[in-house]
């Protein structure tokens, strides 16, 4: 079975994916193969350079995230082209990482997605789970994170759909506002709920 695992930005994934982890669960991390298919000499770098310029390099010639991030969550055209340059490449990764858990004896494997709703990605996994957090919490948990300002932080929300509607689409939902451990206690729950469906 594959769980698509997704949310908004800062509502937790990484943290249920941690705690998923530490179960023996797999979990394919789409932002983590956004990072790998980007580097430098790959197709999807070459394709970004062509598009945004050598100002948007660092000294090492690698991307500089920061400053790429600041064109695209200022611009939707950008933001647009950069998924059109990406989103391919990562698919691709994502279902040969899947099948090759899958060949392994994974019976439960979960992708961590941010964009599945607003990628349309919904074929790509059997059910949907949603890591909420209201937006107050995402905007709280985003400044004290990142090195962002409210402003930055506002158009990253903006960036994607508001998570009260993902939350009307999950099979299941983890609400993360409270504490980890009320969290955690909520993915054992999935977990178990997961394996009698998968045993009847
Ligand atoms: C714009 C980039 C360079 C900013 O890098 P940065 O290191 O600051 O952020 P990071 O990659 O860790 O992403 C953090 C979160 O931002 C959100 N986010 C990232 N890209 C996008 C996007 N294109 N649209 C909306 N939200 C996004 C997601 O919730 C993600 O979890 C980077 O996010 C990127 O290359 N994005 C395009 C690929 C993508 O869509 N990744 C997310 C899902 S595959
Ligand atoms: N239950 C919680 N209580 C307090 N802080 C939390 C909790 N869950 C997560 N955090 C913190 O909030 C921030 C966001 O969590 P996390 O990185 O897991 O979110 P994410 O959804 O993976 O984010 P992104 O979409 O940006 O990758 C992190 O700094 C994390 O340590």
């Amino acid at each position: 079975m594959i769980l698509g695992l997704t949310g908004g930005i800062a509502t937790g994934k990484s943290t249920v994916t941690a705690m998923l982890r530490e179960r023996g669960i797999p979990v394919i991390d789409a932002d983590q193969i956004a990072r790998e298919v980007v580097e430098k000499g790959k197709p999807a770098y070459e394709a970004i350079v062509r598009h945004f310029g050598r100002d948007i390099l660092l000294a090492d010639g690698q991307i500089n995230r920061k400053k790429l991030g600041e064109i695209v969550f200022s611009d939707e055209a950008e933001r647009q082209k950069l998924n059109a340059i990406v989103h391919p490449e990562v698919r691709r990764v994502m279902r040969e990482e899947a099948e090759a858990a899958e060949r392994n004896g994974a019976d439960i494997v979960f992708m961590d997605i941010p964009l599945l709703f607003e990628s349309k990605l919904q074929h790509l996994v059997d059910k949907i789970v949603v890591v909420y957090a209201p937006a107050s919490v995402q905007l709280a948990r985003m400044l004290e994170r990142d090195e962002l300002d409210e402003e930055q932080a506002h158009k990253r929300l903006r960036a994607q759909w508001p998570i009260e509607q993902k939350k009307q689409l999950a099979d299941f939902l983890i609400d993360n506002t409270g504490t980890r451990e009320e969290t955690e206690r909520q993915v054992e729950r999935l977990l178990a709920e997961l394996k009698t469906e998968l045993s009847g």
